[in-house]
């Protein structure tokens, strides 16, 4: 099996050894610093060794439940926000045919998400297509008290009881929460649902490999297996005694730190492979929640190329050059199109001939990164073998691992989000939330 590979010879340009090798020490002590346990925000390190630790119960526990859902239902409602949402979101994406809902023959249940969003037309159109359809819901909430898929759940729960009765709902709704805390735990507890718990030491945005992001994705009829062992894959490649220069996370993480000291405030996470958009979706959370505090941090941005290429491509090429891009490249396709000659070539594409489609984008993507680099936009490049289960694993435990080494590098707490909690607090001071009078209070005065 292959591994990915990032590559920064477009990174840093003159100099690029010197100054990697002068990062090294910081890179080596955030390092040393997760391993030992002893940074900030240490109580939040169960992602470190989690794919390793996963067992064969854990797998085999969600795999069944999952088949009970799939045995019952033909859509499944995975409720959830920020990381109780974006991890499975983004492996399903990737993975899945991109047509899936116009499919009519499904071998596994169509996975929907709701409590991303507090959309009233989204939720209704949701709950008109669940009318008279056997469906189920994964209600996925570490605190167990996030309003968005509270209310969504509150819906859709209600929705289900009428359709099928209390007791049947009763095997088709599934909750992953906390232990023992939070609103989500106590309903499912009085409700007798079959619940999976979220490790207390691992935040919503490192907990796509728990049974947060792995039920709905075995749901939908993937390999969680594979996605284990491919993240437990690169949980060596980046192991605390790897040398710096070979452990692609501590590379990662130091190019973006020298990058951003030298004024490049935005990263670009970049695709020529539309499968991949909410895969930056995942990215943008993991890095935005980690980093952006003190007043400090690179800001998360994403594009999908060619497409954005068409609308964004200006500004990249051209904009204040405070940017740097990461290129997810992914080597090989899944299918095969081949460009087909044309007597009459009105269009003028006979030249592409022959070529397969696949061809066209790799030149985009070469052109774009040679123009870019050109422009100013220093360029690094995380090159996939291809899109599978294995290799997504790779992906999200190489950019957790390098999230928690950069966010030490940077100097801040990378696994709290204390920011969150202002507008949470400023909406329920508004809605009116029992508890909150004075908030209420403070807040009308301002408007
Ligand atoms: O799983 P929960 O507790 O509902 O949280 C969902 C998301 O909301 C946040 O806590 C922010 O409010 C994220 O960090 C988290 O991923």
């Amino acid at each position: 099996m292959e591994t990915i590979n990032l590559n920064i010879e477009k990174a840093l340009g003159k100099g690029a050894k010197e100054q990697l090798l002068s990062a090294a020490p910081k890179a080596e002590d955030a390092i040393k610093t997760l391993h030992k346990g002893n940074g900030k925000g240490n109580d939040f390190l169960g992602w470190l060794h989690l794919p390793s630790s996963i067992s064969e119960t854990e797998l085999s526990d969600i795999e069944a439940a999952a088949k009970q859902l799939k045995d019952r239902c033909e859509i499944v409602v995975a409720i959830g926000i920020g990381g109780s949402y974006l991890g499975a979101k983004a492996v399903l994406e990737a993975l899945s045919n991109t047509f899936i809902q116009m499919q009519t023959k499904q071998s596994a249940p169509l996975v929907l998400f709701a409590g991303q969003n507090i959309g009233e037309d989204y939720l209704y159109e949701l709950q008109h297509i669940l009318q008279n359809r056997q469906f189920g819901l994964i209600n996925i909430s570490k605190s167990g008290t996030t309003t968005e898929p509270a209310l969504a759940f509150r819906l859709l729960k209600k929705q289900l009881e009428d359709q099928v009765g209390k007791n049947e709902a009763k095997n088709r709704i599934i909750a992953i929460t906390d232990a023992s805390k939070g609103a989500l735990r106590k309903l499912a507890d009085k409700e007798g649902y079959k619940t999976f718990i979220i490790p207390d030491n691992v935040g919503g945005r490192f907990s796509v490999l728990t049974p947060v992001g792995l039920l709905p994705i075995a749901v939908a009829g993937y390999d969680i297996r594979q996605l284990v062992k491919g993240a437990v894959a690169m949980e060596n490649k980046c192991g605390e005694n790897v040398p710096f220069t070979e452990n692609p996370a501590a590379v990662y993480a130091a190019t973006r730190n020298i990058l951003y000291k030298a004024g490049k405030k935005i990263e670009i996470l970049v695709n020529f492979n539309p499968k991949l958009h909410f895969f930056a979706e995942w990215w943008k959370q993991l890095y935005g929640e980690s980093e952006g505090k003190d007043h400090l941090g690179i800001y998360p941005a994403s594009v999908d190329f060619t497409t954005d290429l068409h609308s964004m491509g200006q500004w990249i090429q051209d904009g204040e050059r405070t940017i740097f891009e990461t290129v997810l490249s992914v080597k090989k396709m899944k299918y095969k199109v081949e460009i087909p000659a044309d007597e009459e070539n009105l269009d003028g594409l006979n030249f592409l001939a022959g070529k397969r489609v696949d061809e066209v984008n790799k030149m985009a993507e070469l052109g774009t990164q040679i123009a870019h680099v050109d422009g100013g936009v220093p360029n690094l490049k995380i090159e996939i073998p291809e899109i599978t289960e294995y290799y997504l694993g790779q992906l999200i435990y190489f950019f957790e691992k390098a999230c928690g080494i950069s966010g030490y590098i940077l100097g801040v707490n990378p696994f709290d989000q204390p920011g969150v909690e202002a507008y949470k607090k400023n909406m329920f001071a508004l809605l009116g939330k029992p508890g909150y009078e004075a908030e209420t209070k403070a807040i009308k005065a301002k408007l």
